[in-house]
């Protein structure tokens, strides 16, 4: 539970960062969005979060992109099945490959794209099965909402607190490498500063 609880969070937090280091244009947006809904005389609060819709799209691109448990939990069923087609015998381990199915290009229009705004529109139902960041079904991740929420605030508080730049002119790499978990490669460097509105409240911690 600690691990299934902290590494997921941590890590589509890493991919989010990175991914609004490599679209500054979208970094600036959500920037926006909290200055408009929460302002700088406070610090973001979770009672705040429903009002970030924007971040919201935000971190679901990025769990479409960059899913941290990129074949979900293996399935093992206890009878025999058939599953698209195909007769599973009891007993077969099958993975379900999250990764490839939130990019491929029948279900969703130019899949490699980072776009938050196509969550801006909820997906229909029968669309639902096409992103599958915490699994689905019985044995989905217990603590999706949890984790959504853990995320939202700590990017809305980061975001709200400073600013953020690449280290240079080259894009952040966006290799993955699957472990436990699919993480960066090279793990992220980004240089950040006190945004200036927010230095009256740091002054006060
Ligand atoms: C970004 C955050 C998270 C992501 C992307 C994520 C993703 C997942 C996925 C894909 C599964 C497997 C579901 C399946 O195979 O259908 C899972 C299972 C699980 N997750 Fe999460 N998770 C996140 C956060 C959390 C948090 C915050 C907790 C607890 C506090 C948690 C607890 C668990 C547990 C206990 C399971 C195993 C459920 C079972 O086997 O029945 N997860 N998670």
């Amino acid at each position: 539970m600690l691990i299934a609880g902290t590494e997921t969070v941590s890590v589509t937090m890493e991919w989010a960062m990175s991914a609004l280091l490599n679209h500054p244009e979208i970094l600036q947006k959500v920037r926006a969005e909290i200055a408009s809904q929460v302002g700088h005389e406070r610090l973001v609060e979770e009672l705040d979060l429903p009002k970030l819709k924007y971040l919201r799209c935000v971190i679901n691109e990025t769990l479409r992109l960059y899913p941290v448990v990129p074949l979900l939990l293996p399935r093992c069923p206890s009878e025999d099945c058939t599953v698209a087609g195909f007769k599973v015998p009891r007993d077969t381990i099958l993975l379900v490959n999250a990764f490839a199915m939130q990019r491929d290009p029948e279900m969703w229009e130019e899949p490699n794209r980072f776009e938050p705004e196509r969550f801006e529109v909820a997906l229909e139902e029968k669309e639902g099965v096409k992103f599958i960041p915490f699994g689905m079904g019985r044995r989905a991740c217990p603590g999706s909402s949890m984790g959504m929420r853990a995320i939202m605030l700590a990017m809305a508080a980061l975001i709200q607190c400073f600013e953020w730049e690449r280290t240079g002119q080259e894009m952040v790499d966006m290799t993955p490498v699957v472990s436990t978990s699919m993480v960066k490669a090279q793990p992220l460097e980004a240089f950040c500063k006190p945004y200036g509105s927010m230095a009256n409240l740091f002054s006060q911690l």
